[in-house]
């Protein structure tokens, strides 16, 4: 402490100032981008990095002198700013534009996003139990915009049997292929396509669909919904996990605590966040409590008006919404 102290009567306060401020800020950009790319491609182009240096000091005069392979790497490192701009323009893009902005259904109030995940999980269940297939990418904290452009835009409230008329699997029907994308708790696109994972271990019997849930998710930590046509099965990708046939229960288990986990660029180790995480799981508890109370009669409604259409008033969808409600009791 008294050290420090030197340094402040040694330079005068400003100047101590101004280089703690400027050391603090340097500190902060790069913990952040670390944060940023921790777990990403990123990393191994990091690895690869500090190679290319280690082997460009050493490939200098003074050790190894190899002239040729010190010029080739001199001129990779004098366009390295270009090369990492074209290699991750869209990370760029994306980064850029999350600022300023955080997703709803992490930022928003706890009980919106109880609503929009129950909305999400019923319509799973109603399309599942049809074996209807569906794909749909619910947005965290990195901004899904990209995915969306080329899909058909839409803004609407995330309702189950919204969701389930867009899968619906009919020729005039163009929005039920590919995926539906939810950002800021509402729909905002569908027909989407989504990158195809390149993991070879992904099992060989799934098709594209799921792999496009699995490659979104690797990109992203959006949270996949993915209902098999061929199966009827829940899966819920995340983070590059494909979590497989779950039922009601278990998809709001698993969905709650992604969105309750630490974003993908924050990591929850000081005791401040892990109060706020607790504090955040007691109120969406709280939140899913009430919810659960106040769709009783809202889920009856429901349930009666879809009766009038009649694809809706299969024996098959009231079944998948007692499964729901049931379940849904069942966690309380
Ligand atoms: N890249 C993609 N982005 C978005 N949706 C896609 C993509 N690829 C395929 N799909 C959707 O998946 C459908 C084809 O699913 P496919 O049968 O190949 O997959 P699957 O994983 O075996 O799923 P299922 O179990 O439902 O059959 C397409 O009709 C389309 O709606």
């Amino acid at each position: 402490m008294e050290q420090i102290l030197d340094i402040f009567r040694i330079h005068g306060w400003t100047d101590a100032l101004r280089v703690f401020f400027d050391v603090a800020i340097v500190y902060y950009v790069i913990y952040r981008i670390l944060l940023l790319i921790k777990g990403t491609r990123a990393v191994q182009m990091l690895f690869g990095l500090v190679v290319v240096i280690v082997f460009f000091i050493i490939s200098q005069k003074q050790y190894l002198n190899l002239a040729t392979a010190h010029w080739f790497i001199e001129q990779f490192i004098a366009n390295f700013i270009i090369i990492i701009v074209i290699i991750f323009q869209h990370d760029i893009r994306r980064a850029l534009a999350h600022f300023g902005r955080s997703s709803m259904l992490s930022g928003g109030s706890v009980f919106e996003e109880t609503q929009v995940l129950e909305e999400i999980i019923k319509a799973s269940v109603m399309l599942s139990s049809r074996k209807i297939g569906a794909l749909i990418a619910i947005e965290r904290e990195a901004n899904l915009d990209d995915y969306t452009e080329e899909g058909i835009k839409i803004d609407a409230v995330v309702t189950k049997d919204l969701l389930y008329s867009i899968f619906v699997p009919e020729h005039q029907n163009p929005l039920h292929d590919g995926a539906l994308i939810v950002q800021q708790g509402r729909v905002t696109a569908a027909g989407c396509f989504l990158p195809l994972t390149n993991n070879n271990r992904v099992e060989k019997t799934l098709g594209t669909r799921h792999r496009a849930g699995i490659g979104l998710s690797e990109e992203t930590d959006a949270a996949i919904v993915i209902v098999s046509e061929e199966s009827g099965t829940i899966s819920v990708g995340y983070r590059g996990e494909l979590t497989r046939d779950l039922d009601a229960n278990q998809m709001r288990d698993h969905l709650q605590r992604i969105f309750s986990a630490a974003p993908l660029n924050q990591s929850r180790t000081t005791l401040v966040d892990r109060w706020r995480d607790w504090r955040s799981s007691v109120k969406r508890n709280a939140a899913l409590h009430a919810a659960t109370k106040r769709n009783a009669p809202a889920t009856d409604g429901a349930a009666k008006s879809s009766g009038t259409s009649p694809d809706l008033s299969k024996p098959a969808e009231a079944g998948a919404d007692e499964k729901v409600s049931e379940t849904h009791e069942a966690t309380h």
